[in-house]
């Protein structure tokens, strides 16, 4: 059997640690042979490729990025929904003598899987991304890490905070979810969460903030990139356009600031993590959750377990169809944000 393997969309800590997973059982165990594309689609649109072998993968489970690369460059020309002419794609594939694909990548990546495997095209995913806003999955990986880089910032940005007395705004990453900003302010013991799923008023934020100050405490605010205050209809997003076309989110943390320390008269600060949250050593959590995932994918392929992702389910990787996560994006549950809101302030 050959195996075709390749990166999509954000870099995500872990992604190293799961093509070796996958090698270490697909070459060494299985006898397959295998095949690396570099920088996603690019290099399989353009031959670019690498031979994946245990040498390949030595000493990767700790190495942050992705050897292969990844980009947001697009499969075919189209989205989900057009009518999508394949005939190029499946030359390509057949030129490589591919029997399968392993696509590790988050919900956009795992879409196109889906219309892949739907027209007959042999693909299993992996989940990886910081997001953690793929469903069919509980975590995926590079969430664990990019958690606790988060919770380190907010750390660190309550002693300064304290120190002067003032509120401090850290804006996290992960698109229209809010995970990162969840499980981080809760690591990092945030007054306050604000997350893309729930808008809430600037008037309300203050309040929170206004009685943190009251008790003789300094605030620490969490937001997501994609958070929205209510009655504003879309999130706030920088210049230019990712490598899919879409507007870049970020920017909302220098937005409320100033907004904060008008209204509640509260010195403000606003720090935007960035890539720092992508970047460096994945945990040994999502080294672990990786490599499982990249096992259990090899052994999918050997069993014909085609058209699923290798999804983590309690504590068991399992094979989830395509056609269960097909175009949806797990949020953060209702009484998952409630129970966090009701310590706010
Ligand atoms: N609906 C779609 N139709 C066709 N192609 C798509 C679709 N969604 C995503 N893609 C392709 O898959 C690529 C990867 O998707 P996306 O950029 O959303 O990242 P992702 O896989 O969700 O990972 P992450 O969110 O961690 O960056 C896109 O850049 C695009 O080329
Ligand atoms: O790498 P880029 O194009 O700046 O993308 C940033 C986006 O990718 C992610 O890191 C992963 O999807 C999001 O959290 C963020 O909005
Ligand atoms: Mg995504």
């Amino acid at each position: 059997m050959k195996l075709g393997v390749l990166c999509s969309g954000g870099d995500s800590p872990g992604m190293n640690a799961a093509i070796r997973g996958a090698v270490l059982r697909g070459v060494d165990v299985h006898g397959f042979e295998m095949v690396g594309f570099m920088d996603g689609w690019r290099g399989f649109h353009e031959d670019d490729w690498i031979q994946l072998d245990r040498l390949a993968v030595r000493g990767l489970s700790p190495l942050g990025g992705v050897i292969l690369g990844t980009s947001r460059v697009a499969p075919f020309t189209g989205r989900r929904g057009d009518e999508i002419d394949l005939t190029e794609f499946r030359e390509r594939f057949a030129s490589y003598g591919l029997d399968g694909l392993l696509l590790i990548g988050g919900n956009g990546t795992q879409n196109v899987a889906g219309m892949l495997s739907e027209a007959g095209i042999p693909v299993i995913g992996l989940p990886k991304t910081i997001d953690n806003d793929l469903a069919g999955t509980d975590y995926t990986f590079g969430f664990d890490t990019a958690v606790s880089i988060a919770a380190e910032a907010i750390d660190r940005l309550r002693t300064t905070g304290e120190s002067h007395r003032r509120c401090m705004v850290l804006e996290v990453m992960g698109r229209d979810a809010g995970w990162i900003a969840l499980h981080a302010g809760m690591a990092g013991g945030a007054q306050v969460m604000l997350l893309p799923e729930y808008p809430e008023t600037l008037e309300q934020v203050c309040d929170w903030v206004t009685s943190v100050r009251d008790r003789g405490r300094s605030s620490l605010v969490v937001v997501a990139e994609g958070f929205r205050l209510v009655g504003v209809d879309r999130a706030v997003t920088r210049e230019g356009l990712d490598g899919f076309g879409r507007p870049r989110l970020g920017g909302i943390a220098e937005v409320l600031a100033p907004l904060i320390e008008e209204v509640a008269g509260v010195e403000t600060r606003a720090t935007v993590l960035g890539h720092v949250q992508r970047g460096g050593s994945p945990t040994a959590f999502d080294r672990v959750l990786a490599a499982r995932t990249g096992t259990a994918a090899a052994d999918a392929a050997l069993n014909g377990e085609w058209g699923a992702l290798a999804a983590l389910r309690g504590d068991r990787i399992e094979m989830v169809p395509f056609a269960e996560i097909t175009d949806r994006l797990k949020e953060v549950p209702e009484e998952r944000y409630a129970a966090a809101r009701l310590n706010f302030g």
